[in-house]
């Protein structure tokens, strides 16, 4: 491990996020680092440090940052440029390679919006167990498994194992769930685009409670509708580093490299 990094998650009020110079690095051990080398830097990605012995991907850059109770940011920027593994930084699933990370507050990652689902048992299991892994209680998923249920419209198939649902037939299901819980800190990467343009819309509205709801929300979208739906303040991700952090507006602006 290494000595000058740390992240620490704690339950306890206020909810905040804090890091300071924070750094994510990935070594790649089965790259070719001589003909990375040749290859110069693209608009997409982030770093690779390609002099060191194994190549080592630089995903993210002195990332120095406080969110607070109440803040709503959108994180904006090309592919690759770090924004999930910012959110993955926050939640704190990775730690920091260097630098510091501190989270406090219950987080709920939505990353991906499969995740914690299990193919063999039925919609109604799943609906609890990924519930449960979001961070509510099994009390708290009883009083809400009715309303999930109905919001996905999937009447019978909820009583049928999830390997025999189709992905937009996932999709309900796991928003359903989603848009349901309590979370202190909502850590949201869009991927929601396999469900159809109704029932988006219908999401939509729930979506938004639940942001009303959260303490904290960082959303990471390449929707400007859905950031201005859901954030007031935006960060711009380049290459691993803060590049512009403020206004939603403002960001987005600079961002295509509009006028301001
Ligand atoms: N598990 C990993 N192993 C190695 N490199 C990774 C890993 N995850 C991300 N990266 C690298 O880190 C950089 C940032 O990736 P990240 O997924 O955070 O970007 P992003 O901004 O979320 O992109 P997108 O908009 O395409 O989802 C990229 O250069 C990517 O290649």
């Amino acid at each position: 491990m290494n000595v000058d990094s740390d992240s620490t998650v704690t339950t306890s009020a206020p909810v905040s996020i804090t890091t300071t110079g924070a750094c994510v690095d990935f070594p790649i051990f089965d790259a070719k680092s001589r003909s990375l080398k040749k290859t110069v830097m693209g608009l997409v990605g982030g770093n690779i440090d390609s002099a060191a012995k194994v190549p080592v991907i630089e995903a993210l850059r002195d990332i120095t940052l406080t969110l607070e109770h109440g803040a709503r940011v959108g994180l904006v920027g090309h592919n690759g440029a770090g924004k999930s593994t910012l959110l993955r930084l926050l939640s704190g699933i990775y730690e920091p390679t260097r630098g510091h990370a501190e989270v406090r507050g219950r987080v709920a990652p939505v990353f991906d919006l499969g995740v914690g689902m299990d193919p063999e048992i039925s919609g109604l299991e799943n609906i609890m167990i990924r519930g449960l892994f979001l961070g509510m209680t099994r009390k708290q998923m009883e009083q809400r498994v009715d309303d999930i249920a109905e919001f996905t419209e999937l009447g019978d198939f909820l009583r049928m194992p999830l390997r025999t649902y189709s992905t937009g037939m996932r999709v309900r299901l796991a928003l359903g769930v989603v848009t349901s819980i309590d979370p202190e800190i909502l850590l949201l990467d869009e991927g929601i685009g396999a469900v159809d343009a109704a029932f988006l819309e219908k999401s939509k509205q729930r979506l938004v409670e639940l942001v009303e709801r959260s303490g904290l929300l960082v959303f990471a979208s390449h929707s400007d509708e859905f950031l201005r739906e859901l954030c007031d303040t935006a960060i711009w991700m380049e290459h691993g580093r803060i590049k512009q952090q403020g206004d939603l507006d403002e960001v987005l602006r600079a961002y295509k490299g509009l006028p301001a």
